[in-house]
């Protein structure tokens, strides 16, 4: 592939592992973030410690603040903010983008209020006259690994397989191998729903359960993030693929993970303000969580682990309470597909 020009809108942790990856590949990156310090820290010490305290960054890694400046010479821009910011950031790439590019997203979660997905908000968002078709690229990738070079792979979905070839191409190298594949609605569900799962599986881990109620947690957990992903149109074995099953695992048992992370504080009696505060990361899994569970009451799909996380993060509900709540349900059997 010919080096192309790539915009990376946020310069947080995966923005700046993703800067460095296709750096790798010998592309050229122009990171865009809104704050000055940051951005100026980006390109004199080629350092960016609020993320990565020993990291040194590639010297060819750029950022800036000019939005415009940014997606100039772009061929691709790939949207890395949080989800809360995605739509603001789009409007604002919509206002000042004059050609047409490939666009890439990364970013897990479903928009408060209008429960969208990613792609969604920026199909709405972007002029098709002014892109392909969105790709997603979402999997098992912890920011904190893969800037170290460490072994990653992920899934890249697009309506298009010709855009999610592009994608794939782009990133990959030896130590970041990406598959393609068709069903966004699948991988941007999964990616987005794994976080409630993760605060979940964290919040076991403070409470002081074991491996068996972890392994439970996520089992049961891929059951009913698929129940709502296939009410919303996905296919169900995209759930056993990278972006379900390889993300619940990553995101769901390691200590890297800003979800699991806040479900061990929350299961150890933290409040959920001072969690958020302490993070200075977003936590992707609360605002889902409130998102899904408003969809899942919608869809009348039951989703018993995100209800009893929602009712922990947004009533109240004490933690050991609510699984309690969940041991006492009625009896089920395990395939509802039987
Ligand atoms: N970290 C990881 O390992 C992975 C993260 N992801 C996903 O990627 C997305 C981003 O996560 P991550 O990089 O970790 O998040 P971080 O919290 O590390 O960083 C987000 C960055 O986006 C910036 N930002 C926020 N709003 C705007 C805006 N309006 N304009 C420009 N920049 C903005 C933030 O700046 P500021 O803080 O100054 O507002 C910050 O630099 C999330 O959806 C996450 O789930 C996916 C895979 C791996
Ligand atoms: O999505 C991720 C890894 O695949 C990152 O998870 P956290 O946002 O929980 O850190």
């Amino acid at each position: 592939m010919i080096s192309q020009n790539i915009a990376i809108l946020g310069p947080g942790s995966w923005g700046t592992a993703l800067s460095q990856v296709l750096t790798d590949n010998g592309h050229h990156v122009i990171l865009y973030g809104d704050s000055p310090a940051q951005i100026a820290e980006i390109n004199e010490q080629h350092t960016n410690k609020r993320f990565f305290k020993d990291i040194v960054l590639d010297e060819r890694i750029h950022a800036s603040t000019d939005l415009k400046e940014v997606l100039k010479n772009a061929d691709t821009i790939l949207f890395v903010v949080p989800t809360k910011a995605t739509r603001l950031v789009a409007k604002q790439v919509a206002r000042v983008l004059d050609h047409k590019v490939h666009i890439l997203h990364a970013s897990k979660g479903l928009e408060q209020g209008s429960h969208e997905r990613i792609s969604t908000i920026l199909e709405e968002e972007i002029p098709a006259e002014l892109r392909g078709e969105i790709t997603v690229v979402s999997g098992p990738s912890h920011a904190e690994e893969t800037i170290v070079r460490d072994i990653t792979l992920i899934s890249a979905a697009s309506k298009n397989q010709k855009d999610a070839k592009y994608a794939q191409e782009l990133l990959s190298n030896d130590y970041m191998r990406l598959y393609t594949n068709t069903d966004v609605v699948g991988v941007e569900t999964a990616g987005a729903l794994k976080n409630i799962i993760a605060v979940g599986a964290g919040a076991l881990h403070g409470l002081g359960f074991g491996d068996n109620a972890k392994a439970a947690i996520i089992t049961r957990g891929l059951a009913e993030i698929t129940r709502l992903g296939v009410a919303m149109g996905a296919q169900p074995l995209t759930y056993i693929g990278l972006s379900g099953v390889g993300d619940l695992i990553v995101t769901g048992t390691s200590k890297h993970s800003r979800n699991w992370r806040a479900g061990d504080a929350l299961g150890r009696g933290e409040k959920l303000a001072d969690i958020e505060a302490n993070m200075g990361m977003v936590i992707e899994g609360v605002s889902t969580c409130k998102a899904a569970y408003e969809l899942s009451q919608a869809l009348d799909i039951e989703m018993p682990i995100t209800e009893t996380i929602y009712k922990v993060l947004y009533e109240g509900l004490e933690p050991r309470k609510g699984i309690l709540g969940m041991m006492r349900r009625e009896a089920k059997q395990e395939n509802e597909f039987d």
